[in-house]
C-alpha cells in the first residue's frame, strides 16, 4: 500500500544523487561491488538451499559456505540495499521504497486508534539483509532469563550458557563501557557507540550498565549495529566479505512460493524470477530464512493448504502465534533548546564526508535512539524487565512522515494532535512492553504465493488486562524519568494536552492512559514466533531444538519465526543468533564437528 508522498521520494532521492555527486566529484569513497550472479538452468541441484537472506539467513550463509565442498544456493525475494539504508540517520526513510515489504495488520477493535484504517505497518526488509537493512540498528541480545527460559521450555542447547560463545563469537564489540569477559572481539558484526547527547543516558535512579554485558536493567546508550558509522547489517558485515565464495550461488529477485516435498522429505524450492518459474533440488537441506512473516507463509503453501484443496503434508501450527512488542508512541516532550543538531546539519555535504571518510559525524545517529532503560515495573511477574524505554531526540509531532511515516498515524489524527508542535522542539520517550499476555496470529488469504497472509497483532487481548496496566506503569516511571535532571536545565515539558479522542478523561487517570494508549500503541517491529520452537509433546512447536521442522525430513527454519519466547530486548542479533547456532547444528549434524 502506497501512502507515501511525491515530496518524500523526492526527498530519499535528493539523498541518492547527493552520495552519488560526492562520489563522482571524488570527495567521497564508497566501497560497493554489486552482486553477480551466473547464468540460471531451468533446474539447479545443489547441497543446501538457503531461503531469504536476512539476520538468521545472512549469519547461516556466512558459517554454512565456509565448508567449501558444500554447494549452497540462496534464493532471495528482494535485490541489493541501496544508499539510503546505509545512512543510519536516514534509515527510516527505507520503509517508503521497494525495500520493504509493508505487510499491515487487518483493523482490529479498540486498538490503534489514531492509525490509518486503524491498521498497523509491519514493514520488513525485502533485500540482501533482509529486515537488518530496516531496523534502527539497537544491538541487543536480550537477557540472560530469557534464553535460560527457552532451555527450561524443552529446548536442550539454548540455555544462555550454551548461547553466550555463538553471541561472542558473531560480534566484534567496540562500545566504550562494555562488560569485556562477555563481549566478542572478532566477530563480523560489529558494535559501536553512535552520535549522542550528553543528556541521552541518564541514570534517574537506574545503574549505568552494559546491557548486552552482565546484568540486563539498568540505563545505557543504545549499541549501535554500526560499522565505521555505516550500518552494519547482515549483507554488508555477513554476505558481503564472503560473496566470491566458489560454493556459494546468490540469486536475487527469486522469491520462493513452494518448498518441494515428497514422502514427507523435502526435496527443492520452486521460485518465480523475472516471471518465469524455476525449480532447484536440494541433495541435502532445504532452510527457511524468509522472516516471521515469510517462513511461515511458505510453510502454510507447501505443506498446510488443506483448506485450499491441496495435499495436508503435517498438520503444524504455523503462524498460530505472533508475539510482538508493542510500543506506545504518544509520549511527547518540548524543550526550550535543541540536544543536538539541526536537521538541515544531516543535509550538508560537510556530513555526508564525515561518514564516508571518516566514519563519524551526525549522520551516525540511530534514527535518533539515544539511550534505554530496562525496568521491572511491580507488576512484573518475574525477575526480568517487563518494560524497557527508549530516548529519543525528536518526536514525530517535528516531522510525522519523515522520521514517523513507519507508525502511519491517520493525517486527521496527526493535523488535530501534533501539528501545532511543528515548530517545537521535542523529544519522545517510547515505552515497549517486553513481554506481553496477548499475541497475534496469522493466516492464508488464498493459495497465490503472492498475496499477502492476514495478520492479526491481538495487543491487549489478556483477559487479565495485564499488558495495559504494565504499559500503564511504564508511561508514569516514563514521565518519573524524562522530567528528572538532567534535561531540566533544558526546560523539558510534557505535552500534557489530552489525546485527541480522549478529552473525556481525566489527564493521568488509568482510564486516560488506557484511551491513549488504545490510540496509539502500535510496534517495535519484533514479530517473532510463527514457527515455534519447542519439544514434541508442546502443541504449539513447528521446529525442534535442532530447528527442524516436525513431520518433514530435510526441512530447517532458522530465523526469528522460531523464537519461543519474547525477547526481553530486539530481535535482529537474537535473529544472527538463530543463523549462527542452525549453522553450527548443521555442521555437527553432517560431518561431525562441534563448536
Ligand atoms: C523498522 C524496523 C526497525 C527495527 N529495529 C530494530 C533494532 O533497532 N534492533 C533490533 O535488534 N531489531 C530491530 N528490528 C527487528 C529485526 O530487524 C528483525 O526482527 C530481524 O531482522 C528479523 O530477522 P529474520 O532473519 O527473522 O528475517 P528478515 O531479516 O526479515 O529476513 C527475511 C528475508 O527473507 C526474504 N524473503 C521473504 N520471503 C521470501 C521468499 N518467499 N523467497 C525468497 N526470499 C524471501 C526477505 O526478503 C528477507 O530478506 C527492527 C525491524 C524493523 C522492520
Amino acid at each position: 500500500e502506497e501512502t507515501t508522498s511525491e515530496d518524500v521520494h523526492d526527498f530519499i532521492q535528493s539523498i541518492r544523487d547527493k552520495v552519488i555527486n560526492l562520489e563522482a566529484s571524488g570527495e567521497i569513497k564508497r566501497d560497493y561491488e554489486p552482486y553477480k550472479e551466473p547464468p540460471l538452468q531451468d533446474e539447479e541441484t545443489y547441497d543446501f538451499i538457503i531461503v531469504g537472506a536476512g539476520s538468521g539467513g545472512s549469519a547461516l550463509i556466512h558459517r554454512l559456505s565456509e565448508i567449501s565442498d558444500w554447494k549452497i544456493l540462496v534464493l532471495e525475494a528482494g535485490g541489493e540495499p541501496d544508499i539510503i539504508t546505509d545512512i543510519p540517520v536516514w534509515s527510516t526513510l527505507a520503509h517508503h521504497t521497494h525495500l520493504n515489504w509493508k505487510f499491515f495488520t487487518e483493523t482490529e477493535e479498540g486498538v490503534a486508534m489514531a492509525l490509518d484504517g486503524q491498521r498497523m505497518h509491519w514493514p520488513r526488509g525485502k533485500s540482501l539483509g533482509g529486515s537488518s537493512i530496516l531496523n534502527y540498528m539497537i544491538f541487543s541480545r536480550g537477557a540472560k532469563e530469557d534464553y535460560d527460559k527457552w532451555a527450561r521450555g524443552g529446548n536442550p542447547g539454548w540455555s544462555y550458557k550454551e548461547v553466550l560463545p555463538f553471541f561472542k563469537k558473531l560480534e566484534t564489540c567496540k562500545i566504550h563501557n562494555r562488560d569485556v569477559e562477555y563481549r566478542g572481539h572478532d566477530g563480523p558484526i560489529n558494535v559501536e557507540n553512535a552520535y549522542q547527547s550528553d543528556a541521552a543516558a541518564q541514570n534517574a535512579g537506574y545503574k549505568n550498565l552494559d546491557y548486552n554485558g552482565k546484568e540486563h536493567q539498568g540505563v545505557s546508550y543504545c549499541q549501535a549495529t554500526t560499522k565505521k558509522g555505516f550500518r552494519c547489517s547482515g549483507e554488508r558485515c555477513y554476505i558481503r566479505p564472503v560473496k566470491n565464495r566458489k560454493n556459494l550461488t546468490i540469486r536475487l529477485h527469486s522469491h520462493v512460493t513452494k518448498v518441494l516435498i515428497k514422502n514427507k522429505t523435502a526435496y527443492g524450492v520452486q521460485f518465480s524470477k523475472d516471471g518465469k518459474i524455476y525449480r532447484a533440488y536440494a541433495r541435502k537441506e532445504v532452510i527457511l530464512s524468509a522472516g516471521v512473516i515469510n517462513s511461515a507463509h511458505t510453510l502454510l503453501l507447501s505443506a498446510q493448504l488443506e483448506k485450499f484443496g491441496i495435499e495436508l503434508v503435517e498438520d503444524l501450527p504455523v503462524g498460530q502465534k505472533i508475539y510482538d512488542h508493542p510500543v506506545y508512541w504518544g509520549l511527547g516532550f518540548t524543550l526550550d533548546e535543541p540536544l543536538r543538531y539541526n536537521v538541515e546539519d544531516a543535509l550538508q555535504d560537510k556530513a555526508f564526508k564525515e561518514l564516508y571518510n571518516e566514519g563519524t559525524g551526525i549522520l551516525h545517529d540511530l534514527t535518533r535512539a539515544e539511550s534505554l532503560i530496562f525496568i521491572k515495573t511491580p507488576l512484573a511477574t518475574e525477575n526480568v524487565s517487563d518494560i524497557e524505554l527508549i530516548f529519543l531526540s525528536t518526536h514525530f509531532s517535528k516531522d510525522q512522515e519523515v522520521f514517523g511515516g513507519n507508525v502511519k498515524l491517520s493525517k486527521e489524527f496527526y493535523n488535530k494532535m501534533y501539528k501545532k508542535y511543528e515548530d517545537k522542539i521535542a523529544v519522545g520517550c517510547l515505552i515497549v512492553l517486553m513481554h506481553p499476555e496477548s499475541y497475534g496470529r496469522m493466516e492464508l488469504k488464498s493459495a497465490d504465493p503472492f498475496e499477502y497472509p492476514r495478520l492479526y497483532h491481538g495487543y491487549f487481548t489478556d483477559a487479565e488486562r495485564l499488558d495495559m496496566r504494565t504499559m500503564i506503569a511504564g508511561i508514569r516511571e516514563a514521565i518519573r524519568v524524562m522530567l528528572s535532571p538532567p534535561f531540566n536545565k533544558h526546560g523539558i515539558k510534557l505535552m500534557d494536552e489530552p489525546m485527541v479522542g480522549c478529552e473525556q478523561h481525566k489527564y493521568d487517570s488509568d482510564e486516560y492512559w488506557e484511551c491513549a494508549l488504545r490510540h496509539l500503541t502500535s510496534t517495535l517491529f519484533h514479530q517473532t514466533t510463527t514457527c515455534k520452537m519447542g519439544p514434541a509433546n508442546d502443541p504449539e512447536a513447528v521446529v525442534d531444538n535442532r530447528l527442524r521442522v516436525y513431520g518433514v525430513n530435510n526441512l530447517r527454519v532458522a530465523d526469528t519465526s522460531v523464537i519461543p519466547i519474547q525477547i526481553t530486548g530486539h530481535t535482529n542479533v537474537p535473529g544472527f543468533l538463530v543463523g549462527e547456532m542452525a549453522a553450527n547444528i548443521i555442521k555437527t549434524e553432517h560431518l561431525g564437528v562441534h563448536e
